[in-house]
């Protein structure tokens, strides 16, 4: 059985998947999920091809087949090198649209396997756990994702103060088989068809709510599991949306009623600290800044191309403030590429000889990420303007009774109508279909709220190398001392 079949004779496994009111029995099959469902599958058919396959894969050392390069601990430039590659394919053939193909919560994995000796709480099992966790994950290739976040309540509370105690996800009792959950967690991006889920809290607990502070992974079918999703934006119309048609990942709230995680999954029980300290695992944070990143180069020259194609398709490039907007767009694909090279240059091993890429400029990359992408679909609408309306409702109209009017008055500078209208109608799918919106709002907060991350970024940023000139300057005695 290939990656595709093996991945799709997972997917109906009785998850309790609610969209629109309804429990969702055939995700293959649902007009939400298809396309989307089908792209993992065309993504899953390199790793079967020949000559795609290596770039993708290592071979498991435990079962000697090829397993996805996401879950390799890399101990060489060459081996890091080797995984941005792996990302580098995904992301190109999904033009950076698609953020949950697991790239992101396998590295996390990945890394906490690596630093599984150095984290955890008091009864000791972390290591074991993770350990177990990570290879059965890997040799079994799950897809999984991330659902961190309380729900959107009452941001002034903590966990503990609200009159429902369960209301953020807490432990209701433990039994011998496990411990029984209770609350919701959000947003869990592609957990309708992912094989896993990743839960624990993203911001730092106190101690004295340490019955908020559990960490496990669990199948997404487990009983008493709800995957509540948003309403879908993929579209059936391949040729009209070409974007909805194939990438939306669908979001999602987790509902825990009285869910049953299994001991072994438990991997941190009532600890804060442990917590704190595996989200700010360094090997963990910078293995999985890197496919973040990968992804977002690739999604930004995606929008580069297509400000240029439309500028060069309406004529409107001979501009001067249409080619400093465009340039605007090339400036930002650079600026995120040199960051990503940077960090692959300043790579080193860590103690336990794990080559890391360098985390500042990815983070720089991540923060830059949530400004650039909404000021680079602001400048799609100024390069565009009124030609993302002059587009007929359907592109079968070409072939109607109006069909000679459209190609008359629907085309470009140097393009017949056909070519301008897929070229706008694919530009409308980026910037203003609900996909499109929904892919604005994704850029500013996936990695968090923007407000903190720069501010994170701020104070944990090495400053007395900038600061001992300042220093000097100013406290230079007069005789030259300090300065030029
Ligand atoms: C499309 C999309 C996909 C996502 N996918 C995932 C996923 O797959 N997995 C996952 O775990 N998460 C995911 N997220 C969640 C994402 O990480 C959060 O949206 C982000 O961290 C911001 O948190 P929040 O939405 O709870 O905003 P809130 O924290 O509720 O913030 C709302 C507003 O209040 C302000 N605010 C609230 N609290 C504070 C505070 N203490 N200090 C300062 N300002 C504050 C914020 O600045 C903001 O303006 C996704 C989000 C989006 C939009």
């Amino acid at each position: 059985m290939g990656a595709r079949q093996r991945y799709l004779s997972r997917r109906n496994d009785g998850r309790s998947v609610w969209l629109n009111g309804q429990v969702v029995h055939d995700l293959i099959g649902h007009p939400a999920f298809a396309g989307t469902i089908d792209t993992i599958g065309k993504l899953l058919d390199l790793q079967d091809d020949p000559h795609v396959g290596p770039s993708l894969t290592f071979r498991s050392p435990d079962t000697g087949q090829p397993v996805n390069l996401a879950y390799l601990v890399p101990r060489s430039r060459e081996e890091l090198l080797q995984k941005q590659t792996a990302y580098d394919i995904w992301s190109e053939r999904t033009f950076g649209m698609m953020s949950r193909l697991s790239d992101y919560s396998r590295s996390l994995l990945t890394g906490w396997y690596a630093s599984r000796h150095v984290l955890g709480g008091g009864d000791g099992q972390f290591a074991e756990k993770i350990e177990r966790y990570y290879r059965e994950s890997r040799d079994q290739e799950w897809f999984s994702t991330t659902a961190l976040h309380d729900p959107q309540v009452d941001r002034s509370k903590r966990s503990s103060q609200f009159d429902d105690p369960y209301t953020h996800l807490r432990i209701v009792r433990e039994t011998e088989d496990g411990i029984v959950v209770r609350g919701a967690k959000m947003i869990a991006t592609g957990a309708p068809y992912v094989d896993e889920l990743l839960v624990y809290p993203y911001h730092r607990r106190p101690q004295s709510e340490e019955r908020y502070a559990t960490m496990f992974a669990i199948p997404a079918a487990t009983p008493g599991v709800h995957i509540v999703c948003r309403e879908s934006f993929a579209s059936a119309e391949r040729e009209d949306h070409p974007l909805s048609s194939r990438f939306d990942e669908m979001d999602a709230v987790v509902v825990f009623d009285d869910a049953l995680i299994p001991w072994e999954r438990v991997f941190i029980k009532d600890d804060p600290d442990a917590i704190w300290a595996v989200r700010q695992d360094p090997v963990a944070v910078a293995l999985s800044q890197q496919p973040t990143v990968v992804r977002l180069l690739h999604k930004l020259e995606f929008v580069a191309a297509i400000g240029h194609e439309m500028a060069a398709t309406i004529g409107a490039q001979h501009y001067l403030h249409v080619q400093e907007k465009l340039g605007e767009l090339i400036v930002q694909v650079e600026t995120v590429r040199a960051l990503l090279l940077a960090a692959h240059e300043q790579a080193k091993p860590n103690p336990s000889g794990v080559w890391l890429p360098a985390v500042e400029p990815l983070t720089t990359a991540r923060n830059l990420g949530s400004r650039f992408y909404p000021r680079a679909i602001e400048i799609l609408q100024q390069i565009g303007a009124g030609g993302f309306m002059q587009v007929p409702s359907s592109l079968a109209e070409r072939n109607g009774p109006l069909g000679p009017f459209l190609e008359k008055y629907y085309r470009g500078a140097e393009a017949d109508a056909d070519t301008r209208v897929k070229l706008f109608k694919l530009a409308w799918d980026l910037i203003g279909s609900p996909l499109a919106s929904r892919h604005e709002l994704y850029e500013r907060f996936y990695s968090g709220d923007p407000v903190r991350t720069y501010a994170s970024q701020y104070l944990g940023y090495e400053k007395q190398a900038l600061t001992d000139a300042v220093w000097a300057l100013a406290k230079a005695n007069g005789r030259g001392e300090g300065s030029v």
